[in-house]
């Protein structure tokens, strides 16, 4: 049997709409795997009551089918679904470099990108890669028609996901048809700050970088309480806050004094418009980690 640990990942960061992703240090799913004649899959942990056992319907069902492994897969579910925390894209994470390694298919952790993302592209219509890429290599990553740059960066944020539910897929159908030049100049400036950030760990310019007046406006209204929360994380000392993926998380980017101020802050505001809220301390780490269990 073999075990792959995969973490939960914030895309887009504002100003990088499905191109840029981080890992998170927490939450991660789990899951182990043995080979079978035909995939089964179960569920349990996190949210697991909403995730189809189905194989057709499950994200590693779907890398099983891209990597022709068949396995009896087990998901320990640590990040909920539809949570903006990048929970599909964890599972198809795990099982990619879980199965790859079951079936000595000898694939490289960016060549896993495409077959992980093939899970995505079954629960958000998209085979959008900027959660699975991260999840895989760990870090900031960079995703393009091209391929995946990788920078190990570390910066302290807190990510603070409340108890309401909003699907990828109904977040992609507000993301406008077009935007002017001057917001497209200003996005470009903020995505360049973010990823000089990145290689410096520096959070004030990750920060400043994640300022974005295209996507995340329209996603900001499927959030209730965001405005609230995103303010009172800025005077607890956030250097930027943004949606986390398409939401309903919210990232928080922060100097570490100040991760228990901006938690407790952000909470406490989502609180105050009656939205129950669990926030992580966390950081920007490491991608998926596998575990070999001969027992
Ligand atoms: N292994 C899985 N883990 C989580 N969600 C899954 C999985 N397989 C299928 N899904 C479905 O994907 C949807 C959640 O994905 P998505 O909307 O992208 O949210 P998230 O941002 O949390 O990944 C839910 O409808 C869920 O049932
Ligand atoms: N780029 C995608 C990212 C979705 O992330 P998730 O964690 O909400 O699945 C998008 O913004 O649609």
């Amino acid at each position: 049997m073999l075990t792959v640990r995969a973490p939960a990942t914030s895309a887009n960061l504002g100003s990088g709409f499905d191109v840029f992703g981080v890992a998170l240090g927490t939450p991660a799913d789990v899951v182990r795997v043995e080979r079978a004649s035909r995939t089964t899959i179960t569920v349990t942990g996190a949210g697991s009551q909403y995730i189809p056992e189905d194989p057709d319907k499950n994200t590693v069902g779907a890398v099983a089918e891209a990597l022709d492994a068949p396995a009896r897969i087990r998901i320990d579910k640590g990040v909920r679904p539809s949570s903006g925390l990048g929970s599909s894209a964890a599972s198809a994470a795990a099982a990619a470099v879980a199965l790859n390694e079951l079936y000595d298919r000898g694939r490289s952790r960016a060549e896993l990108v495409p077959v992980a993302a093939e899970g995505e592209a079954l629960v958000s219509g998209e085979a959008h890669a900027d959660n699975v890429a991260p999840s895989l290599l760990g870090g900031f990553t960079v995703v393009t028609d091209d391929g995946v740059t990788h920078v190990d960066a570390s910066v302290p944020v807190v990510a603070c996901l409340p108890d309401i539910s909003v699907s990828t897929r109904d977040a992609r159908g507000v993301v406008p048809d077009s935007a002017s030049m001057d917001a497209v100049v200003d996005t470009v400036g903020n995505a360049a700050t973010l990823t000089v950030g990145m290689t410096r760990n520096d959070p004030v310019l990750v920060g400043k970088g994640m300022e974005d007046e295209i996507v995340t406006p329209e996603r900001t209204k499927l959030i209730d309480g965001y405005e609230r929360v995103r303010e009172a994380a800025l005077e607890a000392g956030a250097t930027g806050v943004t949606v986390s993926g398409a939401g309903p998380g919210i990232l928080a980017v922060c100097h570490r004094r100040n991760q228990r101020a901006i938690a407790s802050a952000m909470v406490d505001a989502f609180d105050a418009v009656g939205v129950e809220s669990r926030a992580y301390q966390t950081a920007v780490g490491e991608g998926a980690t596998l575990y070999r269990d001969d027992s």
